[in-house]
C-alpha cells in the first residue's frame, strides 16, 4: 500500500518556511554530522552524475540518509553550462523526502530555494569560522541566482561595512545593485572588487580561472561555490597553493572541484568545521583560506 500521497512544497512555499536564522544552525549542525563519518548519522555518497550533452547541462543524483533523525532524501539536479543569451536557470532542483521504514514518499519539494540557500548557507557558515575577526570588506564575482543568496546569506548573519560586486557584464552587476536590499559597489574589474577585500565570494559560471591569488590579500578567506565540474575553474593556481583549502565534502570536492583538481593541490581535513582548523592557517604563507563546496 502506497499510503498517503506526498506533500508538494514548492517555491514560493519553500521561500516561506525557509529563514536564514533557523537553516543555517541546522546546516551548521548537519555538516558537523557529517563530518564526523558517523555512518548512523549521515550516509552522503559523492553524487551521481549524468552529462546531459545535448543541453550542456549535467544530472546530479544526490541521495542522503540520517538513520538518527529519520530522515531519508534525494536530491535532484540538474545544472547548465548556458550561452549568453538563454532564459533558462542554470540550476533546476527537486528535493524527494521518503519514509525510511516504508520507503513511500512524503514531500516533493522545489529544490532551487533550497539551493540557493543551503549552498549560501555553508558558504557563510565556512566564513563565520574561517574568516578573519573584524572582516569588513565582502566582494561578490558573479551577480546571478547564487549571487543574491550569498548576499543575503553574508549580510543577514555577519556584518560588513562594505560589499562589493563584479560581473563579466557590467549590466548585470548594475542589475544585481537595483535588486538588493543594502549599499554595494559594483567594480569594474575582478582585481578592482577583491583588492583588500577580506571575504571573497566566486559564484561564476565560468569554465577558467576568474580569480587570481596575487590579487587576494593575506588572511582573505575564498567561499568558492562555481567551479562545480573537474574541468571548470573560477581561482587560479597560485591561488590555490597558497591557501589553505577545506570543503563540506573533502571526496566531492576531490571528484567534482576543477580547481582542487586541476591544481593539484590537497583538500586539508576531512572534519572542517571547528575552529581549530583556523589555526592551520598560520603555516601557510600568505593565511589565505578557501571553501570549495559541493555537498549540496
Ligand atoms: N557548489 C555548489 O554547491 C553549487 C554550485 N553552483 C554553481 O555556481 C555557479 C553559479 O550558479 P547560479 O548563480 O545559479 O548561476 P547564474 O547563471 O544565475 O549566475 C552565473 C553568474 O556567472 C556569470 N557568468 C557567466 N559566464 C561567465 C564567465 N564566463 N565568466 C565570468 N562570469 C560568468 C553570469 O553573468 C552570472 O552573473 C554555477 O556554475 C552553478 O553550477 C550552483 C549551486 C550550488
Ligand atoms: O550541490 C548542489 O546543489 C549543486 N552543485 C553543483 C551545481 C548545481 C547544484
Amino acid at each position: 500500500m502506497a499510503g498517503a500521497p506526498p506533500v508538494i512544497i514548492w517555491e514560493r512555499e519553500v521561500e516561506s518556511l525557509l529563514h536564514y536564522k533557523e537553516l543555517i544552525p541546522r546546516l551548521e549542525e548537519a555538516l558537523g554530522k557529517f563530518s564526523s563519518r558517523d555512518s548512523a548519522e549521515v550516509i552522503q555518497p559523492v553524487r551521481s552524475t549524468v552529462p546531459l550533452q545535448k543541453h550542456n547541462g549535467f544530472l546530479g543524483l544526490m541521495p542522503t540518509y540520517m538513520e538518527n533523525d529519520g530522515v531519508l532524501s534525494t536530491k535532484l539536479v540538474c545544472f547548465y553550462n548556458r550561452g549568453a543569451g538563454s532564459t533558462l536557470p542554470s540550476v533546476s532542483a527537486t528535493v524527494l523526502l521518503l519514509d525510511p521504514e516504508s520507503g513511500h514518499m512524503k514531500a516533493v519539494m522545489d529544490g532551487e530555494v533550497i539551493t540557493s540557500m543551503r549552498t549560501a548557507g555553508a558558504s557563510a557558515i565556512s566564513a563565520k569560522l574561517l574568516m578573519r575577526p573584524g572582516a569588513e570588506v565582502l566582494a561578490i564575482l558573479g551577480t546571478g541566482q547564487q549571487a543574491l543568496s550569498h548576499y543575503n546569506a553574508f549580510t543577514e548573519m555577519l556584518s560588513f561595512k562594505e560589499v562589493r560586486v563584479w560581473n563579466h557584464r557590467r549590466e548585470g552587476a548594475e542589475k544585481f545593485c537595483r535588486s538588493v536590499g543594502g549599499p554595494v559597489t559594483v567594480c569594474g574589474s575582478v582585481e578592482e572588487a577583491v583588492r583588500g577585500a577580506d571575504v571573497i565570494v566566486t559564484v561564476t559560471r565560468s569554465t577558467e580561472p576568474v580569480l587570481c591569488g596575487r590579487w587576494v590579500k593575506p588572511g582573505a578567506h575564498v567561499a568558492a561555490v562555481g567551479a562545480c565540474r573537474p574541468d571548470w575553474r573560477e581561482l587560479d593556481d597560485s591561488l590555490m597553493k597558497e591557501a589553505v583549502v577545506y570543503a563540506d565534502s573533502r571526496e566531492g570536492a576531490m571528484a567534482e572541484s576543477g580547481d582542487v583538481i586541476l591544481s593539484g593541490v590537497s583538500v586539508s581535513s576531512p572534519v572542517i568545521l571547528t575552529g581549530v582548523c583556523v589555526s592551520l592557517a598560520s603555516y601557510v604563507r600568505k593565511n589565505i583560506t578557501a571553501f570549495v563546496l559541493f555537498a549540496g
